[in-house]
């Protein structure tokens, strides 16, 4: 990156502190960095006074009380420095990480989060502060900000210098840019260093959650893998910190040396003075602004280790940041968060782009799927074609491993299909906008996720873009059969689902379900219309499943259902059962009707009919028949 255009990104994060603050911060680096050239000349000033002084030290008063308040204004302002710091940089890394949390968010394949190279930039641009090797952009901006008031004391000792000894300037001035600008470069490898260890961090960060985390531990301890867990944290860090410390080592070794470039010009120099006042060629006072001066000079230019390491760690939190920014900056959400969602297809017959009137409009149509994961090869789906009627309950069934979640995730928009493409109403879910697009769909996923926050919130999560509606939570959680369990909860909805939090309760993987398809429904009666359920059942009791289904057959809100289960006798009362197999549709009709076909399906319904009555679990084996 262009070195003005990085020092300007950083100024430029200084908007998000307020102009009150950081003027005020402006003002008193500035006046700070002024001192030094203002005690030079007061004290050149005072001891020049003091030496003509023949009638007593009254007569140098004057310059005495200057001194006194230069120093004491030094003192005042570098008191009033560090708050002011710490709001400008609390409001910038504030700004900052809230920005990066929406980006992630606004991330919107998961193709696009789960790329190890985007999870790095992701990761990058945290820049945790609580980390000594990371810089925020508000450390870097705070230091851009000092370096230039640095600049600005160092042309008020350099104007006092030319007074008395301006060939001092240069001996002073050249060797501390010099050493700066080696410093600078240091620094620049020092964040290189640092962000190519970004991914083993990122490592050892997963195997700290999996030490800390109380979901974990009972694994943790059952297996015994704590010990091993904590020996890949201390791999993971030393991988990435190694050799950011081994470089910043010999960074501290080559500080030494270009202190001294920068020192010997300046003890030449005083030496030189020095020797002129014994000569009788100068005066003390003057030596001791041009000691005073000298070192100003010195201190602003040359003494810039901490702006350096500052400034070269922020920028490639902000180059990443740019490119996040480029990547997902634009919103998935058209229109804001709380738009009015255009109306769907009710069911009645329409026109077709291709002008045929068909009898009956298809809600959701996915033609000619293909898909392969990114980074694999081989085809979960190839050629699937299906149709999600209005109203309709399809299921969908198949083997393990056949692609049933895969679909509903395309469904969902969280991959991008190979080849083919899905429309809902006749319009391709691309062209509506994938954001705009998933406010129509509510899924459970197989691996649904358990938020630690109260049974209310865990289930209006389930619409985040509208005000919460207590009366369809209140029927979502009727539908999902939740309202025996709220009755028993300690303190109702407010119950915190959360043994870690005071008054929290832990579910069972039963009841867990319960809340979650309750979140699923509460979507559908916030305006979803496709409800997607991937094996919802699977903790549920045979008692709490069955009722649940003759809910789901009423279909909610008039939501179309797409309904994932590997348990056929409950499918079989879907208005349509299609069977995966191959990467496509191999079967499809009612269970009746697929019956008669005798194919897979009256094969798998037949295995699981005759282990039910010898008493075992009805699920589709997993192994190929
Ligand atoms: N994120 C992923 N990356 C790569 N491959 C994946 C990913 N998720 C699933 N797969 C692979 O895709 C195939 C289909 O998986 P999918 O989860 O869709 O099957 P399924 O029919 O839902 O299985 P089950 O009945 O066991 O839930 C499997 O071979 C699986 O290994």
């Amino acid at each position: 990156m262009p070195l003005l255009r990085g020092r300007l990104m950083l100024l430029g994060a200084l908007r998000h502190a307020g102009a009150g603050s950081v003027g005020a911060l402006s003002v008193a680096y500035a006046v700070s960095a002024l001192i030094p050239a203002a005690s030079a000349a007061a004290m050149g000033l005072l001891i020049g006074h003091v030496q003509l002084a023949v009638g007593g030290l009254s007569s140098a008063a004057l310059p005495l009380a200057l001194f006194v308040v230069v120093l004491l204004l030094g003192h005042l302002v570098d008191a009033a420095i560090e708050p002011l710091r710490y709001l400008v940089r609390t409001r910038i890394d504030g700004a900052h990480r809230a920005e990066v949390a929406s980006l992630a968010a606004a991330v919107p394949s998961l193709d696009r989060l789960e790329d190890p190279q985007v999870r790095d930039r992701i990761r990058l641009v945290a820049a945790d502060p609580g980390n000594w090797t990371e810089k925020t952009p508000g450390d870097g901006a705070l230091a851009q900000l000092h370096l230039l008031a640095r600049y600005v004391g160092a042309a008020g000792a350099a104007a006092v210098l030319a007074a008395y000894a301006w060939w001092l300037i240069p001996l002073l001035a050249v060797p501390a840019l010099v050493g700066r600008a080696v410093r600078s470069r240091d620094f620049v490898k020092l964040a290189r260093l640092w962000a190519q260890g970004v991914r083993q961090g990122r490592r050892a960060d997963y195997w700290k959650h999996l030490v800390m985390s109380p979901a974990v531990g009972k694994e943790q301890r059952v297996y015994g893998f704590g010990e091993w867990a904590v020996d890949r944290v201390a791999q993971g860090i030393h991988a990435s910190l190694d050799p950011v410390w081994a470089f910043n080592r010999r960074l501290w070794r080559r500080s030494t040396a270009t202190a001294a470039i920068m020192f010997v010009p300046l003890a030449i120099g005083y030496a030189a003075v020095a020797h002129a006042v014994t000569q009788g060629n100068t005066t003390a006072a003057v030596q001791t602004a041009v000691f005073a001066a000298g070192l100003g000079v010195y201190l602003a230019v040359g003494g810039t280790f901490d702006e350096s390491g500052d400034i070269e760690g922020a920028l490639p939190v902000l180059q990443a940041m740019a490119r996040l920014r480029e990547e997902f900056g634009t919103s998935h959400f058209p229109g804001g968060l709380t738009r009015v969602l255009p109306p769907m297809s009710n069911g009645r017959a329409g026109t077709r782009s291709d002008g045929a009137v068909p009898t009956r409009t298809p809600l959701v149509e996915l033609s000619g799927i293909r898909f392969a994961y990114p980074g694999t090869g081989r085809p979960v789906l190839d050629g699937l074609n299906l149709t999600i009627h209005p109203h309709e309950l399809l299921a969908v069934v198949g083997l393990n491993g056949t692609g049933k979640s895969t679909l509903i995730k395309l469904l969902a928009g969280l991959y991008e299909p190979d080849a083919g493409r899905i429309t809902a109403d006749g319009v391709d879910i691309r062209q509506l906008g994938i954001g705009a697009w998933q406010q129509r769909l509510s899924v459970v996923f197989q691996d649904f996720v358990r938020y630690e926050m109260s049974v209310a919130d865990n289930v209006t999560l389930g619409n985040g873009v509208v005000p919460p509606n207590s009366s369809a939570r209140k029927r979502a959680a009727a539908e999902a059969g939740l309202e025996h369990l709220l009755a028993r909860l300690p303190d109702g909805w407010r119950t915190p689902l959360a043994r870690g939090r005071s008054g929290g309760v832990d579910l069972s993987g039963g009841q867990w379900q319960q809340v979650v398809l309750a979140r699923a429904l509460y979507a559908v009666h916030t305006g979803a219309r496709v409800l997607v359920l991937d094996e919802p059942t699977a903790h549920l009791d045979v008692r709490s499943e069955f009722e649940l289904f003759g809910r789901l057959l009423a279909r909610p809100g008039r939501a179309s259902v797409v309904l994932i289960s590997h348990r056929l006798s409950t499918v079989r009362r879907a208005d349509r059962i299609v069977l995966l197999d191959g990467g496509r549709v191999a079967e499809c009709g009612t269970h009746e009707e697929l019956i008669r076909l005798d194919g897979s399906y009256a094969a798998m319904f037949r295995i699981q009919a005759q282990r039910f009555t010898h008493g075992y679990d009805d699920r589709i084996d997993s192994e190929p028949m």
